[in-house]
Order: structure tokens, then sequence, then C-alpha cells
């Protein structure tokens, strides 16, 4: 179990930025969570927060355990252990990450090497049949080819299968679609869901990828978590005004994405005095919404907007 509990980060910049503001996310084993949301809405400073990758301008306040385990103060040894081992994380841009000199199939096999002393040619011999899994067609060529030679959907591919080389317990994946036409979303879709035992957390910017690979949504909006719940649910009945602004710039709905508009300026949120963060762009907004509303819990569904308080 993965445990998210009131994280906060703020980087220590001449404007301080706060990139994530008291998330709690419970990932219990096999669960599947995808975190959506717009640009700048903190998605990939909480994931490289879990797997302690922020530059060292980061303070990240609240506790982020791992079986009771509170990763923020792990030691770095301990941290090398879990990190590709225990908990694996998949940056974004998958193809842009990987190292253009190296050939894919010892570059997908290295995280064996690192965590279970896998020789080369045993690596090399287990990311073809990793690859093998995630149908890349003529592993074995692909094995000895530089990352140039694939197609942008193929690495994403190759990236995902080097995330769970090592047997990881979790995997974080930041947005592994970024960038590929439909037919690819399909087949990272389909990669992800071979992976059944392992626990998921995904970010994407993308509401149709989520419902593919997701069991539950987290929907962040400047910083913060403004709805949680079963993916099927939000998508059926979205309860917060900016989910259901997503919802429906969902391409199948009929809009872009980018006409739902932009998040505040970043950095402009350090307190919680200037109310609900998204009362400028909210179509249903009251007189309430200059206060920040907190979280409210409707049937096990998690939302932070005041039309959902009970004591109204
Ligand atoms: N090293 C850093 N120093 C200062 N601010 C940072 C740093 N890294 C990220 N930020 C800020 O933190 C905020 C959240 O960034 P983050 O990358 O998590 O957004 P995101 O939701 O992943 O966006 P995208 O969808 O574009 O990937 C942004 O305002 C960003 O400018
Ligand atoms: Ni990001």
């Amino acid at each position: 179990m993965l445990e998210i509990n009131h994280v906060s980060v703020e980087f220590a910049s001449e404007n301080r930025v706060l990139a994530v503001d008291d998330i709690s996310i419970r990932l219990p084993d096999g669960s599947r969570t995808a975190i959506v949301g717009e640009t700048g809405s903190g998605k990939s400073v909480l994931l490289l927060s879990i797997v302690r990758l922020l530059p060292r301008n980061a303070i990240v306040r609240g506790k982020i355990e791992l079986d009771g385990e509170n990763l923020l103060s792990a030691d770095k040894k301990r941290l090398q252990q879990v990190r590709g081992g225990v908990v694996s994380y998949v940056p974004q841009g998958g193809g842009a990450s990987m190292n253009p000199l190296l050939k894919v199939g010892y570059q997908v096999g290295e995280p064996l090497i690192e965590h279970k002393n896998y020789s080369r040619s045993q690596a090399v011999e287990a990311s073809i049949s990793l690859m093998k899994r995630f149908n890349l067609l003529n592993e074995e060529k692909l094995a000895r080819s530089y990352p140039h030679t694939f197609s942008g959907g193929m690495r994403q591919r190759a990236m995902v299968a080097m995330g769970i080389a090592a047997g990881p317990r979790i995997i974080l994946a930041d947005e592994p679609t970024k960038g590929l036409d439909d037919k690819r979303v399909r087949l990272v879709a389909d990669s992800i869901n071979m992976l059944k035992e392992e626990t998921l957390l995904c970010v994407t910017h993308d509401m149709s990828f989520a419902q593919a690979v997701s069991r539950d949504i987290c929907v962040m909006y400047a910083a913060q978590q403004v709805e949680f719940g079963k993916s099927e649910e939000i998508l059926n009945d979205a309860l917060h005004p900016y989910t259901r602004d997503i919802i429906n710039a969902m391409p199948e709905n009929g809009m872009r994405y980018d006409d739902v508009g932009f998040a505040p300026a970043h950095g402009s949120y350090l307190n919680h005095s200037d109310g609900c963060r998204y009362r400028d762009r909210c179509r249903e907004r009251s007189e309430k919404c200059v206060i920040m509303p907190p979280v409210f819990d409707v049937n096990g569904r998690k939302v932070r907007c005041w039309k959902y308080d009970s004591a109204n």
C-alpha cells in the first residue's frame, strides 16, 4: 500500500511556487489511479515527490508511506532499492528520456542489472521477452537497435516495459501517451492493462485514456485535488464543475481540451485567502466561493466545492 498523506511541495525560488497543495491519495495494492488535470496543475511534481526525484530547491511536506515506511525520510541507499525495484517511475516524454547512445534491449533490461543482479546478456534476453509481452514486433532486432529507430509509440511502450522490468509492485507513469495519435494511445493503454497485479498511478491529460486504464480518478486543479472517486462514476456523473468542464471538453463531446481555459497564474496561490481557485472560471460559483472550500465527502466521492456542503 502506498499512501500519499497531506503532501505539499513548494519550490523555494525567487517567487515561491506551491506546486502541490495538501494532496492525499491512498493506493491500496492492485489499485489503478489516474491523475488528470491541465498543464501546471502539479501532476508531475506529485509523482516526482514519491520517488524523491525533485530538484533540491523543492520543499516537500507531509508523508509518503510505502507499507508504513515514510519514503520522505528514507536514506539514499534505501531509495535506490525502492526506485525501480519496488516503485518504478516512467518519466514523461518516454522516447525523449531514453538514452540515444544505448541500445534499446540493454536500456529496457537495465533495471534488472541494477536490482536483480542480472548480467548484461541476461538482461537483454529478459528485455526481449518483456518487449514481446508488449507486442513491439521484431523484438530481437529492436533490442539491438538504438532508440531513434523506434517510432514514438514503440518507444513509449518500450519505456513502460523498462518501468516494469524489475517487477516493481507500484508503477508511476507520467503522461505515457503524450503526443501519440489515437491508435497508439490505445496500444499504450493495452500494454498498461496487461499489468494485472501491479498498483498503477498514471498521470494524463487525456480523460479517455484515464478511463481506459484506471479504476479511480484524481482530478487536480491549481495544485489541489478537486475531485476523487471511481472512474466510472466520475465519467458518468462528475460533481466538481471543473471535472464537468474537462469531461465536456473530451474530443467525443465535441470540444477541444484547450477550450476550457487556463489555470490561474502559478505561485499566486500560496495561501487560501483567495477562495476557490476555480472560481473565476466556474459557471456555478456562488458568494461562498470567496472562501476556500474544504474537501467534502459525497457518498465516498471527495469533492472540493461548496455545492456539496451538507450543512447547506
Ligand atoms: N524546479 C522547479 N522550480 C520551480 N517551479 C517548478 C519546478 N518544477 C515545477 N515547477 C512548477 O510547479 C508547477 C507544477 O508543475 P508540474 O510539472 O507538476 O505540472 P503538470 O501538472 O505536470 O503539468 P504538465 O501537464 O504540463 O506536465 C508549475 O507551476 C511549474 O512551473
Ligand atoms: Ni507533467
